[in-house]
């Protein structure tokens, strides 16, 4: 059975939420998913001052870790069209296994958050397939493997051939709509049978 960890940064419940219909489709795929949350990097005042709810229970991930799993998904807010700073401080932490590239060969597959239309949806994904270049991952694109709800035309709605996305709203208001999280569960499915792939 595929591993996979999903690693996320989410300030306020976006990436959460997709990261829960991503896994449906991992598990569907027959993958073991563990959701993981970087650390921090911002204060508690800072954190309050944004009006950022309390994290979830995902356990918080150390670079270590991710050598256990036979996939990986990143789950990122933007943040001025890239990854916010937190994820991109995690992959920061992660010399020791670059230097030993001890990921390269893992499949890793890439979803996101925007609040606005145009506001990073590719942008993030395609600035973080540096990462995990420079670690000799994998990445593997959803190109148009969820067409039912890509080709849609008749609603606002996030993602993109490089990775399932969301739209939160200027004021972060939007949860991920059924289009949205359809897309994800998709993208979980197919990533999970390459994991599965891969991995046998
Ligand atoms: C400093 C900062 C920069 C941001 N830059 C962008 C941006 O370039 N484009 C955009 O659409 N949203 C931008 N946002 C909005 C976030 O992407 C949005 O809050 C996030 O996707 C919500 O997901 P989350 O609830 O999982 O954190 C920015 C937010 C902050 C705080």
């Amino acid at each position: 059975m595929g591993k996979v960890a999903i690693v996320t940064y989410s300030m306020y419940g976006h990436i959460n939420a997709m990261a829960e219909e991503e896994k449906k489709g991992l598990e569907e795929a027959g993958c073991e998913v563990t959701i993981f949350r970087v650390p921090e990097t911002l204060p508690e005042e800072v954190l309050a001052k944004m009006h950022a709810p309390p994290k979830p229970d995902y356990p918080v991930v150390t670079a270590e870790q991710l050598v256990d799993f036979d996939g990986i998904m990143f789950g990122i807010p933007t943040r001025f069209g890239m990854a916010c700073a937190q994820m991109k401080s995690f992959l920061d932490s992660t010399g020791g296994l670059w230097i030993k590239q001890a990921l390269s060969g893992k499949p890793a597959a890439i979803f996101v958050s925007t609040s606005t239309q145009g506001g990073g949806q590719e942008s993030t994904a395609l600035t973080w397939v540096t990462q995990l270049t420079h670690h000799g991952m994998i990445f593997c694109p959803l190109g148009y493997g969820s067409p039912g709800t890509q080709y849609n035309m008749d609603a606002v709605q996030g993602g993109s051939p490089w990775g399932a996305g969301t739209f939160a709203g200027p004021d972060g208001s939007r949860m991920p709509s059924d289009n949205e999280k359809k897309t994800a569960a998709t993208q979980g499915k197919l990533f999970g049978g390459v994991v599965q792939k891969l991995s046998s």
